[in-house]
């Protein structure tokens, strides 16, 4: 299988290829050059395989021969090592817990699969490879643990300097060997856009094999398709059409979770659910992208102002607004209608949500004041300990911190501080 560019279809790249590259070279996202439909069968009949079974199925055509058969199912067995459970809230309403890996988010999947598959491609190389990410909270730890002592692979984390969560911030600073971490004084955009901006500048690509380990990366982006299959097994008998709303801010998961609709997993339709950050909310509404700089919420990892993978959405569709508009709707939400939501809910349920999981909750709300005849997925891609004081201050209690994050709590944080982009360019070159 070929991915070609977004920018130019006749660049083309093997899986191999386009993973260790991380973007093409006229910097566009990779995307697959076709999406071939499972059988029926499988979904029919999907609770009768394993969650090891169901990725490999759903992975297997992107990865094609890059990765021996026996290899990629070693691959998937060590990145979902834990539960996605779906736990219902209310009637038709559920969420779909994504945080149960080791750094209790939803990036530990794809972080962990791009580095078992850069690992494979490295061996037996000489060159290293420098992986750049920008993170607005949960992809730099995700990224830091997949990649801990990789061999050949150095690990550079940009993060927007105080809008992090305290134990985020750990998780991306403290794990030391093959892991750096870059504070931004700037925003999570101001970052992103360093990363792109390194891709493009040859001092440094002269110098340093780049990659992304963003959900630009084909490895990261795609395995979060597994998620949304995972949730269909566990409730494809409730009966009703499913409907998933994604608390979204790069846009990766929920495109992922398109891409598992192309193989034929039957979804009514998708909701992206942002914070005050709603360029695709105002795109969605009079269809012009407008991207703008980022604000601080307390749902902080969706703080993106200009969302990477919405570019993949529109082609999914063509880039016809209709027909998107027909499978994805989006509304944006204000910080006191999030902080509302998490008391409803554990008020009405006992449940603790995160605050991107109220948010995604608020969408699948709205949506189905006009669809009530629909199952409604929620996803919570964090665990609430992960943004303790939102929750203590909400709420009013403190979750028991869960031992992947008592592991990281003592630990001293270790960071680079930069202002432009001239500090990262220099921490590369003499690096
Ligand atoms: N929400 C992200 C922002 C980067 O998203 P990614 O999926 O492209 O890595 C974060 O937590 O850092």
């Amino acid at each position: 299988m070929n991915f070609y560019s977004l920018n130019n279809a006749n660049n083309q790249a093997s899986f191999r290829e386009a993973v260790i590259a991380g973007i093409a070279p006229d910097k566009g996202l990779y995307f697959p050059e076709r999406i071939s439909p499972l059988a029926d069968a499988f979904f029919n009949n999907i609770e009768s395989f394993s969650n090891h079974e169901i990725a490999f199925k759903a992975i297997h055509q992107f990865v094609s021969d890059d990765i021996p058969d026996a290899v990629l199912k070693e691959i998937i067995e060590n990145v979902l090592d834990f539960d996605f459970p779906v736990v219902e809230l209310e009637e038709n309403v559920a969420t779909l817990e994504l945080f149960h890996g080791p750094t209790m988010a939803f990036k530990d999947v794809g972080a962990r699969f791009m580095a078992n598959c850069l690992g494979y491609f490295s061996r037996g190389e000489h060159t290293e490879v420098t992986v750049l990410v920008a993170t607005s909270g949960d992809t730099g730890g995700a990224v830091a643990n997949g990649f801990l002592g990789v061999d050949g692979v150095n690990v550079v984390i940009l993060y927007p300097s105080g809008k992090v969560s305290d134990i985020q911030e750990k998780q991306l600073t403290t794990l030391g060997q093959n892991i750096v971490a870059i504070e931004v004084n700037g925003t999570f955009d101001d970052c992103q856009s360093m990363v792109k901006t390194a891709f493009l500048d040859t001092d440094i690509t002269n110098q340093k094999k780049l990659t992304s380990a963003n959900s630009i990366n084909i490895a990261r982006w795609l395995p979060q398709l597994f998620y949304f299959l995972f949730a269909y097994k566990q409730t494809k008998t409730k009966g009703k059409e499913i409907i998933f709303s994604v608390p979204s801010g790069n846009f990766g998961n929920i495109c992922a979770g398109m891409v598992a609709q192309k193989l034929g997993m039957p979804v009514k339709h998708f909701i992206a659910a942002t914070n005050a950050n709603a360029v695709v909310p105002k795109f969605m509404e009079n269809g012009t992208y407008n991207p703008i700089p980022s604000v601080a919420t307390i749902s902080n990892a969706m703080d993106v102002g200009d969302p990477s993978n919405f570019i993949r959405i529109r082609h999914l569709y063509q880039d016809n607004f209709a027909k998107l508009k027909e499978n994805l709707s989006s509304f944006s939400f204000a910080d006191d209608t999030t902080r509302a939501a998490m008391k409803a809910i554990h008020s009405e349920s006992g449940y603790v949500t995160d605050p991107h999981g109220a948010v995604g909750y608020l969408g699948l709300k709205k949506y189905q004041k006009s669809n009530s005849d629909t199952y409604g997925i929620f996803l919570e891609t964090a665990h609430p300990v992960k943004f303790l004081d939102v929750v203590e201050d909400t709420l009013g209690l403190s979750p028991e911190l869960p031992p992947q994050i008592q592991k990281v709590m003592g630990k001293e944080k270790k960071s680079i501080k930069i202002n432009t982009y001239e500090g990262l360019k220099s921490y590369l070159l003499d690096s």
